[in-house]
């Protein structure tokens, strides 16, 4: 539905030149949300513009919905846009208009007529819960209600495809869930293909299907969420799940942990486990077959869609023959076993 292939955007030229995407390849599948995360400076903003051609891509090309957009002219890429909505991180109303009439203004642009402006906006007032707000301005919403009428502007115009650039980063917590769940509900409902870009993990892992992970402008890592979650296959990916996993080992225990093993130490690893692992008692079991204690440091299990997924920060503690064998025995089990460093034995 939304394919980029070897997408590059380079802004500016000589000396100022500035590579903000290089050689960028994602397909979202039709009715499929995707969600593109990164940090600040990556190239979010710029590969999510480059899908409708607000900024236009320096090499590569963007088809959304069979259609190669790089290839049309400019009027034909107007027309191709009307397939595309969007929605912003400051939800850019108008303010002097109401909220119906801020919905109703793509249609009038596209000369619809009034009587069929109201057939199509009201419906769209009532699946985003604002058909009491109709007459209101913007000035008179909370941030959430007009992100909701930014949300039924874009969809005015039957798009297929929706691009969220930062929709919920200005909302406070409980807002953004209701304006995920109201994309969520869209998605189901209309069968909109979505592609959205967001520093937060919290969005990939509420309503995104796949995940594309941005750093300096490469797509470093492209995963379903569940797998991503569970696994992630890059330096950066693991970086961002700890981070938001909270995940991190105490400081006093950084602070002893040395790199590599010694004649008193033991192994301090991470342990990530999904599926049948989380409801098998492993640790005991690694305690009795490999005869190593356990001290376990930190622990919690998320849900992740309709995946569990357990985490596990622990000493183990035994001969290095013993503690070897309990890495193995961890591995075969289909753990992911991280080790984080090693500790000498202070009591
Ligand atoms: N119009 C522009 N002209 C020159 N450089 C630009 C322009 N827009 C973005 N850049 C640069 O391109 C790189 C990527 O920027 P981009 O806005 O795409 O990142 P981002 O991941 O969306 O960041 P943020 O989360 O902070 O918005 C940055 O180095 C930025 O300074």
């Amino acid at each position: 539905m939304i394919t980029l292939k070897n997408v590059s955007k380079t802004y500016g030229s000589g000396d100022k030149a500035v590579v903000a995407l290089k050689d960028a390849s994602l397909t979202v599948p039709q009715g499929a949300i995707t969600g593109v995360i990164g940090l600040s400076g990556a190239g979010k903003s710029t590969l999510i513009r480059c899908v409708n051609l607000l900024e236009r891509p320096t090499e590569g090309s963007v088809v959304v919905d069979g259609q190669e957009l790089t290839a049309l002219e400019d009027s034909a890429l107007r027309r191709a846009r009307h397939q595309i909505g969007m929605i912003f991180q400051h939800f850019n109303l108008l303010s002097s208009r109401t909220v119906f009439a801020n919905v109703a203004l793509p249609l009038e642009l596209a000369g619809i007529s009034k009587a069929e402006i109201s057939q199509r906006v009201e419906p769209l007032l009532e699946l985003t819960g604002l058909s009491d707000k109709a007459s209101q301005y913007p000035a008179q919403l909370s941030g959430g209600q007009k992100q909701r009428v930014a949300i039924a502007r874009a969809l005015a115009s039957r798009p297929k495809v929706l691009l969220c650039d930062e929709a919920t980063s200005a909302l406070d917590p409980q807002t953004t869930a209701s304006i995920l769940e109201l994309l969520k509900d869209i998605n189901a409902k209309l069968g909109l293909t979505i592609l959205l870009i967001t520093h937060e993990m919290e969005v990939v892992k509420s309503i995104c299907d796949q995940v594309a992970l941005i750093s300096g402008g490469e797509l470093v890592e492209v995963a379903a969420v569940g797998d991503f979650f569970t696994a992630p296959q890059t330096r950066l990916g693991r970086e961002f799940l700890n981070e938001f996993l909270e995940l991190e080992p105490p400081r006093a225990l950084v602070e002893r942990l040395e790199a590599t093993p010694g004649p008193h130490t033991h192994p301090v690893v991470r342990l990530a486990f999904s599926g049948d692992a989380v409801s098998t008692p492993l640790i005991s079991r690694l305690a009795r077959e490999c005869q190593v204690d356990v001290s376990i440091l930190q622990a919690k299990v998320e849900s992740i869609q309709d995946r569990t997924l357990g985490l596990m920060i622990a000493e183990l503690m035994g001969d290095s023959a013993q503690t070897q064998q309990a890495l193995d025995y961890l591995e075969s089990h289909d753990l992911k076993v991280e080790v984080l460093g090693h500790v000498t034995r202070t009591a």
